[in-house]
């Protein structure tokens, strides 16, 4: 039966980290902007945990509905000493936003989704990695569990998981050998079976089987599913764990670790900011 890579311990020590360095920061805060237009069931349930974990830590978090002028309110954004960071919550309805994006400042990108931060990942330099591919390293790496020489197959290509994650395996000295399977991947089975580290980051409730698992394989679930209006990730859990030697919970999991993230860039924007003015 594998053990469980609970998410709670690895985001609260990254949480006591956080603490500590605000306890430094005397009256002043960061503050950190969601800017949305109509979020999904998902990204509603993220917007709920990052309000209440920045009332936890005391950082003020905005939400902000997005006008009929995004590039002007981005501007305003990042013209403002006081933001921090700023969060474009995905999938952002009615307005382009892969240009919205593109316009966030990179020291105020806290989610790396702009080319200069993703651009950053991609030749190993320190920069704000997307918060979720960065929680599933820091998950291995509380839990030591090595990638060198092992096969890491991931489920999905999306820019916030598959694509920086992938590079964030990649990096010489972790060394893993990825592959990276999406919708038109033949045989994604077989793909999934040879892996030493699956990481599922779909969005299909079920959609990774006891049958695609190799014996000891570690099994990360990236998922966020809504099903019968509770959160369930993309592994047939109680099948799966039986085959794997090690497996992230949905909830509990990654998602707690991809929070915590977020907050690590939003305070490390903060004082980058202080450090050398906007
Ligand atoms: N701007 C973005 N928007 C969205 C993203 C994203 O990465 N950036 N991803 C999804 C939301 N998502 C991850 O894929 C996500 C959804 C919900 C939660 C969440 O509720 N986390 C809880 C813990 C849940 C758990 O225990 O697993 C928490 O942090 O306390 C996290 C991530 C769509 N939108």
């Amino acid at each position: 039966m594998a053990t469980i890579l609970s998410g709670r311990q690895v985001s609260r020590k990254i949480y006591q980290e956080i603490s500590e360095q605000i306890s430094r920061f005397g009256q002043k805060r960061p503050r950190l902007v969601l800017y949305c237009s109509h979020p999904d069931n998902s990204t509603q349930a993220y917007m709920k945990s990052i309000l209440k974990q920045g009332e936890k830590l005391n950082i003020p978090v905005q939400v902000v509905e997005a006008s009929s002028q995004p590039f002007k309110d981005i501007m305003r954004f990042n013209n403002d000493p006081g933001i921090s960071g700023v969060m474009v919550m995905h999938p952002l309805k009615e307005v382009d936003e892969d240009m919205v994006i593109k316009s966030i400042s990179p020291l105020k990108d806290v989610e790396g989704r702009g080319p200069m931060n993703l651009g950053g990942v991609v030749i190993g330099e320190t920069s704000y990695a997307p918060p979720t591919a960065e929680a599933v390293m820091e998950i291995l790496n509380y839990y030591n569990i090595p990638i060198k020489g092992k096969d890491v197959t991931i489920l999905g290509r999306s820019t916030t998981v598959g694509k920086p994650l992938a590079m964030l395996m990649l990096k010489k000295g972790v060394d893993g050998t990825v592959t990276v399977c999406h919708s038109r991947t033949k045989n994604i089975d077989e793909k999934a079976r040879a892996a030493d580290i699956l990481v599922s980051a779909v969005g299909k409730a079920g959609f990774v089987r006891k049958s695609w698992v190799k014996d000891g394989a570690v099994v990360i679930d990236v998922g966020i599913n809504f099903s019968d209006g509770k959160i369930v990730g993309d592994t047939d859990f109680d099948e799966v764990r039986e085959k794997a030697s090690a497996i992230t919970p949905v909830p509990q999991g990654v998602g707690l670790v991809t929070t915590a993230v977020l907050f690590k860039h939003l305070v490390e924007s903060f004082k980058r900011i202080l450090d050398g003015g906007l």
